[in-house]
């Protein structure tokens, strides 16, 4: 975990986790009607079903902990020495493109394993089947059969998931409540909105009945009324005892529901806590920012009088005598306004500002209301 912010401590297609290890040669079941059955569970499926287990979720290690992990996808390095953990209530996962937000998603859920460290939930390996098992995944990407209907579709995962026909009948209609499409379900999948596929993701990751929930970019093209209704829905489990770790884009949006948020940046995770840790972490820590203008020397001048800047650095490379500042500043939010003001006042042709501090860069991004990208 990097590093100055943060204080110690602390795939593609939908998920079809097993029920056990009978569920491993699970049949496959027959989709071409929509009818869902109702009635007959065989005896060996009912003895399947009957030893669903819970072995795992008693353990007293925390429900998802990442341990020095890295991941490189041939010479790219997506996921950086990352340490976290999560115990339990609402978890916000922000960061730019490419910070490492889904394969840190994808690792949690079993999907990819670590180059290098360790990812458990309660103790136990992520790719591991008894893991899998506590853990519901929400893909980003719909992977559905678009002529199915929602119930279907939930039924169908059911099965997958090594559930008896009976037991998946009750299990479907049980989460299809939960996400409130109980009266849409019979409806064709490629009818629904973005937010009814996002309610029909979430109802197969909860069919297990997961201890953490797993969202990556759940709100992603949904509009502000759909958006409404997810954060509610969300809140709604959490407050049904369900740990969710859900990513986004958008800071703002996740502010709505948890002020626990992590925030990634280039595969790293740049800052861990409450909004307010986050701000009054990055207030008390200086930043270094590299600003390139017209007339470097003029603008020092302007700037050393702030009494957020600590220091400036003037190196003049250009034939036209324009160049570049490296400005320490503290209180880098209040630099920020306060720069932008001069700006304004004094008609500064700013060519280039970046943070270079690469944590510093992504957090300001986000608390400043931008994308967080470099
Ligand atoms: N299968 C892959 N092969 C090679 N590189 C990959 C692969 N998947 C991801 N990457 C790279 O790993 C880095 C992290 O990607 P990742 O998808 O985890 O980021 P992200 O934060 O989820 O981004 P986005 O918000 O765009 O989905 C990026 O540089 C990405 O290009």
């Amino acid at each position: 975990m990097s590093n100055e912010f943060v204080p110690a401590g602390r795939a593609t297609g939908v998920s079809t986790p097993v029920t056990g290890r009978a569920a491993e040669h699970a049949e496959v079941p027959h989709v071409a009607d929509e009818t869902v059955p109702t009635a007959h569970a065989d005896t060996h499926e009912a003895q399947t079903e009957a030893r669903a287990p819970h072995a795992a979720r008693s353990s007293g290690a925390p429900l998802l902990l990442f341990e020095q992990v890295s991941k490189w996808y041939g010479t790219v390095l997506a996921l950086n020495q990352v340490t976290l953990e999560l115990t339990g209530g609402i978890t916000g996962l922000v960061g730019a493109n490419g910070a490492g937000k889904s394969t840190l998603l994808r690792m949690a859920n079993g999907q990819l394993r670590p180059t290098l460290g360790r990812v458990s939930v309660r103790g136990v390996d992520t790719w591991n089947w008894r893991a899998r098992r506590l853990v519901g995944y929400c893909p980003d990407a719909d992977a559905f059969y678009e002529e199915m209907s929602g119930r279907r579709f939930v039924w169908t995962m059911a099965r997958l998931c090594g559930y008896t026909r009976v037991e998946s009948h009750r299990r479907t209609e049980g989460v299809l409540a939960r996400v409130g499409m109980l009266e849409r379900a019979d409806r064709k999948l490629r009818g629904y909105s973005k937010g009814m596929r996002q309610r029909i993701k979430l109802a197969q990751a909860l069919l297990h009945e997961p201890e953490l929930l797993i969202l990556d970019e759940p709100l992603s093209g949904i509009d502000p009324i759909g958006r409404q209704e997810l954060l509610e829905l969300f809140q709604s489990l959490a407050a049904q005892g369900k740990c969710l770790l859900i990513s986004s884009h958008e800071l703002e949006a996740l502010e709505k529901l948890t002020n626990h948020v992590v925030i990634m940046a280039r595969g790293r995770v740049a800052a861990v806590g409450t909004l307010q840790q986050i701000r009054d972490l990055l207030e008390d820590h200086p930043v270094s920012v590299r600003i390139d203008v017209e007339n470097p020397r003029a603008v020092a001048r302007l700037l050393i009088a702030l009494p957020e800047v600590l220091a400036v650095d003037v190196a003049p490379n250009m034939a036209d005598g324009s160049g570049a500042l490296v400005v320490k500043a503290d209180h880098p939010k209040r630099f920020f306004e306060t720069f932008g003001r001069l700006a304004v006042e004094h008609a500064i042709d700013v060519r280039r500002l970046e943070p270079l501090d690469e944590s510093a860069h992504a957090i300001l991004g986000y608390l400043l209301g931008g994308s967080g990208k470099t």
